[in-house]
C-alpha cells in the first residue's frame, strides 16, 4: 500500500508592495511540485503590512499570529513598507513575528549558479540572530538643553547567542556533508564558521556575542568546524574582496541585516537571496528584500529570492527532496538566462520568469 501523502498547512502572508507580487508565485511552485514527493499543501492567506495597519490599526492582526501557531506548519512572509518616520502605533510585524514565534535563527544563503558567476563561485550563508540586538527596539528621546537625545538598548544574550551560533555550526556541518556527496561542485575542503562582531569598540555586548560563539564552537561536536573571526567592518571589506573564501557567517541581528543585503550585490541581485526564520519546529520563508516600492504593481519584480524561501522553508521542515527540485529549476532558469527579470538584465516579468521555473519543475 502506498503511504499516506503528508500534507503542510503552509500561511501566507504576502504583506505590502512587491510582496504580493512574489508570494503568489511561491504558492504556486507548492502546488507544481511532482506528485511523486507525495507531498501536499492547503493554504491559509493572512494578514500583516502596512496596509493591514492603515486599514486596521495594528500592522500584524492576533489572527494572523494565532494561525501561524495552531494551524500552520510553516508560512512565507512577502515584504512589508514599514515607514521611515515614526508613526504612532506602528510597529513592524515581521520584527514581531520573529519574536512571537521564537524564531530565533535568520538563515540566508547567498550564492551563484554554474552560469550566474563571473568571477569565483560564491556560496555562503549568513546566519543571523533574529531576536535580539538593537531589534529590541527599546528607545527613548529625550529633551536636554541641547536638544533631543534619543536612545536604544542594544541587548544581547549568552542564550541567544549560543543558539544561533550552534545553529551556524550545525548549518556549516549540513553544507560539509552535502559537498561530500556531490564530489567536484566545490573546491572547499573544510567547513569554516566566521564569526562576525564589533567587540573592539563594544566590549561588552559584542564581547559577549563573541565569546559565547567561540565557547558554542569550541564544542565536540564541531571539532571539525574551522572557527575564524573578523570584525564586521573588516568583514564587509573582505567578503567584498573575497567572496569565495566564505562559508557560515554568524552575526548579531543588525550586523547581520546589514551584510546579507550587501552579499546580495555580490551574487546579483536581492531578488535572488532567500531567507528563512527559524524557531524549533516552524519556518516562514521570507525573501531577504523589501516591498520595492520603485517597481511595485509593474510586474516586474523577480519571484527566484521567494521560489529559493519556498525552498529553504521546506529544507526546514525535513523535506530536503522537494526543495532540491525547486533549486535546481532555479539554478536551471538562471544558467540558462533565457527568461530573466530586469534587475538581472533581462526582460522577463515575474510571471514569465515563473513559468520557466514552473516547466523546469
Ligand atoms: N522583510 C521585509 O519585509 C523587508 C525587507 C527590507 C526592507 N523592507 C521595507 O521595504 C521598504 C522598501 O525598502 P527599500 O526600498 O530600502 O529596499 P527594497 O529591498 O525594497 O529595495 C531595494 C532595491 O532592490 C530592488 N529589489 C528588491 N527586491 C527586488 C526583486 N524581487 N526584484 C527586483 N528588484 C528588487 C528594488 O527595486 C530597489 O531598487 C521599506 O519600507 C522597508 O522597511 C522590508
Ligand atoms: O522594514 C521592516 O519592517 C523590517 C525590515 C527587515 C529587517 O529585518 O530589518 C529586512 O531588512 C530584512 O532583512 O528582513
Amino acid at each position: 500500500m502506498a503511504a499516506a501523502a503528508r500534507t503542510l498547512r503552509i500561511g501566507l502572508i504576502p504583506g505590502d508592495g512587491i510582496g504580493r507580487e512574489v508570494i503568489p508565485a511561491g504558492r504556486r511552485v507548492l502546488e507544481s511540485l511532482p506528485s511523486s514527493l507525495n507531498l501536499k499543501f492547503s493554504f491559509v492567506d493572512l494578514d500583516a503590512g502596512y496596509d493591514t495597519f492603515q486599514r486596521t490599526g495594528t500592522a500584524l492582526p492576533d489572527k494572523t499570529v494565532e494561525t501561524l501557531k495552531k494551524e500552520c506548519d510553516g508560512a512565507l512572509f512577502g515584504a512589508v513598507s514599514s515607514p521611515s518616520t515614526k508613526v504612532a502605533g506602528y510597529s513592524s510585524p515581521i520584527v514581531a513575528l520573529r519574536k512571537k514565534l521564537d524564531l530565533y535563527a535568520n538563515v540566508r544563503p547567498v550564492k551563484t549558479t554554474v552560469g550566474s558567476s563571473n568571477g569565483n563561485p560564491i556560496d555562503l550563508v549568513i546566519v543571523r540572530e533574529n531576536t535580539e540586538d538593537l531589534y529590541v527596539k527599546e528607545e527613548t528621546t529625550r529633551e536636554t538643553p541641547e536638544g533631543k537625545v534619543a536612545e536604544a538598548i542594544k541587548r544581547i544574550s549568552e542564550r541567544a547567542s549560543s543558539r544561533i551560533s550552534t545553529i551556524a555550526g550545525e548549518i556549516a556541518l549540513r553544507r560539509q556533508k552535502i559537498r561530500a556527496a556531490a564530489p567536484g561542485t566545490s573546491t572547499r575542503t573544510e567547513p569554516m564558521v566566521t564569526i562576525t562582531h564589533k567587540s573592539n569598540v563594544l566590549s561588552q555586548t559584542d564581547g559577549l556575542f563573541r565569546e559565547t560563539a567561540r565557547r558554542a564552537l569550541a564544542a565536540e561536536k564541531f571539532s571539525s568546524v574551522a572557527v575564524e573571526e573578523q570584525i564586521v567592518d573588516s568583514m564587509v571589506y573582505k567578503l567584498f574582496r573575497q567572496p569565495e573564501y566564505y562559508d557560515v557567517i554568524v552575526a548579531p541581528n543588525l550586523y547581520g541585516d546589514i551584510l546579507s543585503d550587501g552579499a546580495a550585490a555580490l551574487v546579483g541581485s536581492l531578488g535572488l537571496v532567500p531567507s528563512a526564520n527559524v524557531g524549533d519546529g516552524f519556518a516562514i520563508g521570507e525573501p531577504c528584500h523589501g516591498s520595492a516600492p520603485d517597481i511595485e504593481g509593474k510586474g516586474i519584480a523577480n519571484p527566484i529570492a521567494t521560489l529559493r524561501s519556498v525552498a529553504l522553508m521546506l529544507e526546514f521542515l525535513g523535506e530536503e527532496k522537494a526543495a532540491a527540485k525547486i533549486y535546481t529549476a532555479v539554478d536551471a532558469n538562471l544558467d540558462e538566462a533565457k527568461f530573466l527579470s530586469p534587475d538581472m538584465g533581462g526582460k522577463a516579468t515575474t510571471q514569465q520568469v515563473l513559468d520557466d521555473v514552473l516547466k523546469r519543475l
